[in-house]
């Protein structure tokens, strides 16, 4: 994925004429008002409760009604059992606090009393209520007091959500500005089909889309009508979103980009209303193209088990896209293209007619393509005379254009560090060992460790290179790098694009020699194998329950991928027990022959560990020459 330019931007657009960024408000002034319409809705709350609610009532001593009733000050009562309530004909003061008066009151006559309230009361003229005078709160008063939380709440919520949903700063309660396509540095040349390379056969079928942007009044004029949506599907780093960029630049139009897990927010509702505005936005200056990236963060299928958080959003996110697909009138010039490295995962409904109804399929180049994407990457590069890029690429397979184009800046970092005015074909190798082994760690390891880790990775390589097969060995290291004390590196000679049963069980018995070797040689075996193990019990668990390669089991998927997740291919407790046992028989198999072998050949074993102590890195020349055998 490209950096982000703009973190404060949602979309990311360019070849468009572009105004200047709205001034920001700043959030300060949000928080004020936020708090100012909070204050509001408390008073208006409180306002209606009064006028509902009528006055306050006091509590007075039955004495101290007798005594206004004698004086004439009581105006009217009501009573229920012992309980009067009323109000006096005008304000007295309180006997129970000097410094209020009262006007409305209940007081409770005790049933000892003696006294004739009711002749007094009718002597007095004072008016008795079939209905309490001073009301309780009604309904509506107390609805509202009962919804008083929950509105402000929604008040809150509202003003969170549209803070949210300005892009980051771009202001609360302040409109937000469209995403308006931003204008390329002026004089910065557009991406090209010129700029990709190794997928012919992907950038022919996007040619038409790219002739139907061109011009899209042919089109219409015929009645013929595009594919609204075009799904890129392929591993990481082989160029999809380059494609994307380089369709828009070569119709010319604009370009819209998203990355789906953008739209994803905490609160539901604002993905769709920011895709809403996405496709508005690109329609205004269609045709044009919107890029969405990583699709399947929220394009993943129901049952796809990563139901974790989320998900009303994820879904409502994902009707918006579909209904603003749908809308499409087809020749409105507006294409979607999106890009996903798990198309194995996505909702069906993505792929329907009207929708992504084409899939170009991504892949990672092969030898002839890599060298194109190294020439590429170095068209900017002054290359030394012994720089054979051919060669290169063939010492790369299974590279993707991302990590070629990775592999060409750090041979020219190297070149700079040399300071050099040119990269040298030893640039190359350098930056390969580094792409591939990982970076240099600066370890003084004692000689003891020195030659465990000598034998641990001899013991990897003896079996790489004894194995009929196999990938040969490229490199033998005991120089710390990355995360491992040593390394090994085998590298198909060409591009493999399916493995034999023997070639796996190769593959785990090299992984187990190091492990093997450390057990032949010293008897015991060390942490250093961890990586070593997860590898091989991962290719044993995929013969087992993926490809078919144990009788046991069958010839059966017995292991979901996670696309099928817990609802797919539900295989019976005993069949995955099956596969456990499997697992175990052919690791236990491999790790036995690797024994065995290194036993067998345990003086190329110390050669090869002895050359790494005085040497510390061999080539593939010099590992199996030490080894006594031919690469
Ligand atoms: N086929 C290619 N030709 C030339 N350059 C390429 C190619 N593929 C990848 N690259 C280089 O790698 C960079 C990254 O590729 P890009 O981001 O397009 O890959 P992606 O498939 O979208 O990856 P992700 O799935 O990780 O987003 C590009 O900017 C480009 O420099
Ligand atoms: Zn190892």
């Amino acid at each position: 994925m490209p950096p982000r330019e703009d973190p404060d931007k949602l979309w990311r657009s360019e070849g468009a004429p572009s105004t200047p960024p709205p001034p920001r408000k700043t959030s300060r002034g949000n928080w004020f008002s936020m708090i100012l319409t909070a204050l509001v809705v408390f008073l208006l709350v409180d306002l209606l409760l009064s006028a509902f609610g009528g006055g306050r009532k006091t509590n007075i001593p039955y004495t101290e009604f007798t005594k206004q009733l004698s004086a004439g000050q009581v105006s009217e009562i009501y009573a229920k059992g012992d309980s009067i309530e009323g109000k006096l004909k005008s304000a007295q003061p309180n006997p129970g606090n000097s410094k209020q008066t009262y006007e409305n009151f209940t007081t409770t006559r005790p049933t000892f009393a003696n006294d004739n309230l009711w002749s007094e009361l009718t002597t007095q003229n004072v008016k008795v209520d079939a209905e309490p005078v001073v009301k309780e709160r009604g309904f509506l008063a107390n609805l509202l007091i009962s919804l008083a939380p929950m509105l402000l709440l929604i008040v809150l919520w509202i003003f969170i959500a549209r803070r949210m949903s300005a892009g980051g700063g771009m202001g609360g309660l302040a409109r937000k500005a469209p995403p308006k396509p931003v204008e390329l540095a002026p004089g910065a040349k557009r991406t090209t089909f010129d700029d990709v390379a190794g997928i012919d056969e992907v950038k022919d079928e996007l040619a038409e889309v790219v002739d139907f942007l061109r011009r899209p009044e042919d089109y219409r004029k015929l009645g013929a009508k595009m594919p609204r949506g075009v799904l890129l599907a392929g591993p990481p780093g082989t160029g999809k979103t380059l494609l994307a960029r380089a369709v828009a630049g070569e119709a010319n139009v604009p370009f819209f980009s998203a990355s789906a897990s953008e739209f994803i927010e905490m609160i539901v509702g604002v993905g769709a209303s920011r895709v809403r505005e996405l496709f508005a936005e690109a329609r205004k200056v269609a045709p044009a193209i919107i890029f969405i990236d990583e699709i399947d963060t929220i394009g993943r299928s129901r049952g796809g088990g990563n139901s974790m958080g989320g998900h009303d959003e994820r879904e409502q996110t994902l009707n918006q896209i579909l209904t603003e697909m749908d809308g499409f009138s087809g020749a409105e010039g507006v294409v979607v293209l999106a890009a996903t490295n798990r198309s194995d995962v996505l909702d069906p409904a993505l792929l329907r007619p009207g929708r992504f109804d084409r899939t170009v399929m991504v892949s990672p180049p092969d030898r002839t393509g890599r060298e194109a994407i190294l020439k590429i990457h170095t068209r900017d590069k002054p290359l030394g005379a012994d720089v054979d890029l051919e060669q290169v690429a063939k010492t790369t397979p299974g590279m993707t254009g991302a990590e070629l184009a990775n592999l060409a800046n750090e041979a020219a970092l190297l070149a700079v560090k040399r300071k050099d005015d040119a990269l040298s074909a030893r640039d190359f190798s350098e930056a390969l060992e580094k792409v591939q082994l990982g970076a240099v760690r600066a370890l003084v390891m004692p000689d003891a460790d020195r030659l465990r880790t000598a034998y641990h990775e001899s013991g990897h390589a003896l079996l790489g290179m004894l194995q009929p097969g196999a990938d040969p060995v490229r490199k033998i290291t005991i120089v710390p790098r990355g995360r491992a004390l040593g390394v090994t590196l085998s590298t198909p000679e060409a591009d493999r694009y399916s493995y034999t049963e023997e070639y796996l069980r190769g593959r785990i018995i090299g992984a187990l020699g190091g492990m093997a070797a450390e057990q032949v040689v010293y008897g015991v075996i060390t942490t250093g194998a961890e990586s070593d193990l997860e590898q091989v019990t991962n290719i044993a668990r995929g013969m087992a329950g993926r490809w078919g390669m144990s009788e046991r089991v069958g010839r059966l998927t017995a292991i979901p991928n996670d696309a099928q997740g817990a609802y797919g291919l539900a295989a019976a407790p005993s069949t995955l027990d099956a596969v456990d046992e499997e697992t175990r028989r052919i690791v236990a198999e491999c790790y036995d022959e690797a024994c065995r072998k290194l036993v067998a050949h345990r003086e190329q074993l110390d050669a090869l560990a002895s050359a790494l102590m005085e040497h510390e890195t061999l080539d593939e020349d010099e590992a199996y020459r030490v080894a006594g055998l031919s690469a």
